[in-house]
């Protein structure tokens, strides 16, 4: 299977428990929840998204013909040692592209995988580090993993319906735009009442890396 890819670079996490490790990002190009055309987003299921995931006409985007080529073109990235090779995947929504066979081309070549994903579908086996943030409105397929990142405030996606779901990490990310400052002090106030939650600012917009 082919993949079509919005852009590939190397970064720090800028997000949630994994801030501050360095990782290549993949962002596959391509959403279920919004075309990623500023004027469909009032009508999306998704309408406050950061991310530019059209086409393919990013750093090092562009359809890779298999696994192995983007598995090669992630790799190259990389300036740490082999045995600590990172990646994350994201988009865009990652699980409409990432197959089997390319979580195993990353494997083979010494990666460990992280996926961010809004958990509308359920991703192949072997994926080492899955973070869901639910979209409200949506529905929530994929009801476990490694943490869960849930943008706030999101109304009709309140913290209390997901604090019981099989997650080691439960993580609170101010919804950025005009209201940026207020909703990080809600974040702030609702983590400080609520410890279960650790607030996740987006650092790399802080210190202004990728
Ligand atoms: C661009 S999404 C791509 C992955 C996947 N589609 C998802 O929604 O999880 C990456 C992360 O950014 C978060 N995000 C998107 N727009 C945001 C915003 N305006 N403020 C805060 N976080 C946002 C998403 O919730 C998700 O955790
Ligand atoms: N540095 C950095 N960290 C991130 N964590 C999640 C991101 C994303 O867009 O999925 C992201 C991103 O775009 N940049
Ligand atoms: S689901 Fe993720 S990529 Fe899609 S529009 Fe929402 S935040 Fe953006
Ligand atoms: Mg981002």
């Amino acid at each position: 299977m082919s993949y079509a890819v919005k852009e590939i670079f190397l970064t720090l996490q800028g997000e949630g428990a994994q801030a501050g490790r360095a990782a290549v990002f993949c962002r596959f190009s391509g959403c279920n929840l919004w075309s990623g055309r500023e004027q469909d987003r009032g009508k999306a299921d998704c309408q406050f998204c950061d991310t530019d995931f059209v086409g393919t006409d990013g750093t090092l985007g562009q359809r890779y013909q298999n696994a192995a080529e983007l598995a090669e073109a992630i790799a190259a990235q990389w300036l740490g040692a082999e045995a600590e090779r990172y990646v994350v995947l994201t988009g865009g929504e990652p699980l409409l592209q990432v197959d089997a066979a390319l979580i195993d081309a990353l494997h083979d070549l010494g990666f460990s995988v992280g996926l961010e994903t809004n958990g509308t579908m359920l991703p192949p086996d072997g994926i080492d580090w899955i973070c869901v943030s639910p979209k409200a409105g949506t529905e929530l397929v994929l009801q476990h993993g490694d943490e869960l990142k849930l943008v706030f405030p999101q109304a009709g996606a309140e913290p209390e319906r997901f604090a019981r779901l099989p997650f080691e990490y439960f993580s609170l990310q101010p919804l950025d735009g005009p209201d940026a400052a207020a909703h990080t002090q809600a974040a702030i106030d609702y983590c400080l009442h609520h410890p279960q939650w650790r607030l996740s600012v987006q650092t790399h917009k802080v210190i202004g890396i990728r």
